[in-house]
């Protein structure tokens, strides 16, 4: 452990996180996993007639390998998308991108797909997590004001579970951390088998 600026400790690095999402840290560090952070560029267009969880799944595994040519360290890679009528909806490109996604995920259930592959000496090791978010109807002003705060922007399917967007989320089937993009029950067993050791020390 070493003292960071807030005076609080930050985890030596045991993993490698191959992700430039400040969420998939923090999740990490919440279960007392310090990383290392090699983001990685892949191309995320998905491949045609790809089925969404076949999409993610891939991504993550992509985004492991090549973080992992950077990294002694076991190394873990994720991908989230919001699925909806069999359509992948990454993060949208702009405005009206944005309230087209919510229009279509308002007042009505949909997934959230997360997959995590970690590489380590257990070799490549893989789970994919499914979530059904019920949302409640959302008004065309409140889509433009949410639009206006910023906060959809770089997340899948326009919104943030932890953000803003919880005043729209009635509730939720499945793991609330997969939302936010880290499943961390099913994260913790793969991290556990290929010897990262999490809070509690090395099981
Ligand atoms: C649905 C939803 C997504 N998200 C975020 C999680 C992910 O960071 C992002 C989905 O994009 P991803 O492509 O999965 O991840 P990323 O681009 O942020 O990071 P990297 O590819 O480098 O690993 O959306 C939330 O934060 N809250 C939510 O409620």
């Amino acid at each position: 452990m070493t003292e960071d600026r807030t005076g609080g400790h930050e985890a030596a690095a045991v993993l490698c996180l191959a992700s430039a999402s400040p969420r998939r840290r923090e999740l990490l560090a919440s279960i007392g996993v310090g990383v290392e952070v090699r983001p990685v560029d892949i191309d995320e267009t998905p491949l045609p007639g790809e089925l969404a969880e076949a999409y993610v799944a891939r991504l993550a595994r992509e985004k492991a390998l090549a973080g992992g040519r950077q990294s002694r360290l076991p190394t873990l890679g994720s991908d989230t998308a919001v699925v909806c009528d069999g359509r992948i909806l990454g993060k949208p490109a702009d405005r009206a991108e944005a309230a087209a996604m919510l229009r279509l995920l308002s007042g009505r259930a949909h997934e959230v797909l997360t997959a995590v592959a970690v590489t380590g000496p257990a070799g490549l090791l893989e789970i994919c997590v499914a979530t059904r978010v019920f949302m409640r109807e959302i008004g065309d002003s409140e889509m433009a004001a949410y639009w206006a705060t910023g906060e959809p922007a770089d997340k899948a399917g326009g919104y943030a579970i932890q953000g803003l967007a919880s005043i729209f989320v009635e509730r939720i089937e499945g793991s609330h951390s997969a939302v936010v993009g880290l499943p961390l029950y099913e994260t913790a067993q793969l991290l556990v088998r290929q010897d990262v050791p999490l809070w509690c020390g090395a099981v």
